[in-house]
């Protein structure tokens, strides 16, 4: 498409080229690390995550190793955006944050929910491929056990459930009283589905999109057709604090912000993110720093009593040396910011 032919207001996800500073510059200083997970999330032990510096700070490059160029370019863009801009003011000094669990066996929750120091929601996976749903209900059964009556529990299935399995897995798992169910189906069809379906059938449950904003193409279809009733936002795929702030704000739902399984360094921009918004009705999954065995800045960024204080912590070059990757796969991430730098300024 020609610059004339673009629509007056670019699409939000879409850095603008101007933004893109020369590669020279982004490579400059790179570091990449590869850190140990305490429990196996997304099927993966180790997170690999490529950090880049620039006059503002540091910034995370992180998208998962599957993920093509079209697609980690938005996650570059984020990068640069932590490294070579200012973040928007925060409205809020700091920012409540849910407990994450993975789709452990139910035995493991209560050790799972140790790491959360003072949070009072959780995330609960469910619809992990190879599961049953039984072990889901256990699973948040236990979390339920575990936190009382007055914890907010909520599951994410990652898309994992046809309208058909969503509507009968959540019929089960609303008797353990769920602020919203992430993710139900993969589509945004799907989602406006289930939630007429679950409506017919007087199942209470709201539901919240994520990958239907942050792999879409254009993340407002999911407003414009009333698929959910929340949004998850997420920084990285979004393509920076500004990008992500400014779908939050044109999708006119409540916003949860997310994090992309990120280190401090991520986390922080997150954190950034949610205490921009003006509106902040639930806590945000910003406490993934615990599934880590270990981070980047000399303080983690980890709820304490319940939530995160809004700062930029800074980057520990010991624990960079400490976690360096093998250079092999240095290489490999020096190459794909390369062929993402590409996407960005063609
Ligand atoms: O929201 C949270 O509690 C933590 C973040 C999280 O679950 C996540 C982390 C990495 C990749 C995908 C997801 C997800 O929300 O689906
Ligand atoms: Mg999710």
């Amino acid at each position: 498409m020609s610059r004339s032919s673009l629509p007056a207001e670019p699409p939000v996800a879409t850095p603008r080229r101007r933004d893109v500073p020369p590669l020279v510059d982004v490579l400059d200083g790179l570091r990449v690390v590869s850190i140990p997970l305490h429990t196996k999330f997304r099927g993966v032990t180790h997170r690999e995550i490529a950090l880049l510096q620039g006059p503002t700070g540091w910034g995370e490059f992180s998208p998962f190793l599957e993920y093509e160029p079209h697609e980690a370019s938005r996650w570059l863009a984020s990068a640069i955006a932590s490294a070579w801009e200012d973040w928007p003011a925060p409205v809020r000094d700091q920012v409540a944050i849910n407990a994450t669990v993975p789709a452990v066996a139910a035995d493991r929750v209560a050790s799972v929910l140790s790491h959360y120091d003072g949070c009072r929601t959780a995330k609960v996976k469910v619809a992990e491929a190879g599961q049953t749903l039984q072990q889901d209900v256990d699973r948040v059964a236990a979390v339920r056990a575990t936190m009382g009556p007055d914890a907010r529990i909520r599951v994410d299935a990652n898309g994992g459930w046809t309208v058909d399995e969503a509507r009968t897995a959540l019929s089960r798992l609303c008797a353990y009283d769920l602020e919203y169910a992430e993710q139900p189906c993969a589509t945004v069809e799907g989602l406006r589905d289930l939630r007429i379906a679950l409506a017919r059938q007087h199942t209470d449950v709201l539901v919240a999109a994520d990958e239907s904003i942050r792999k879409a193409e254009d993340p407002m279809r999911l407003a414009l057709l009333e698929a959910a009733d929340v949004a998850v936002v997420k920084v990285a795929p979004l393509g920076g604090v500004r990008a992500a702030l400014e779908v939050a704000q044109r999708c006119g739902l409540p916003i949860v912000v997310s994090s992309a399984l990120d280190s401090s360094v991520g986390i922080a921009a997150g954190v950034a993110l949610a205490a921009t918004l003006p509106q902040l009705p639930f806590a945000c999954g910003l406490g993934t720093v615990n599934l880590f065995e270990g981070d980047v800045t000399v303080e983690r960024l980890v709820p304490q009593d319940g939530v995160i204080e809004v700062r930029r912590p800074a980057v520990d070059e010991a624990a960079l040396d400490r976690w360096q990757a093998l250079p092999d796969r240095v290489e490999w991430w020096i190459q794909r910011v390369h062929a993402c730098h590409d996407v960005l300024i063609s």
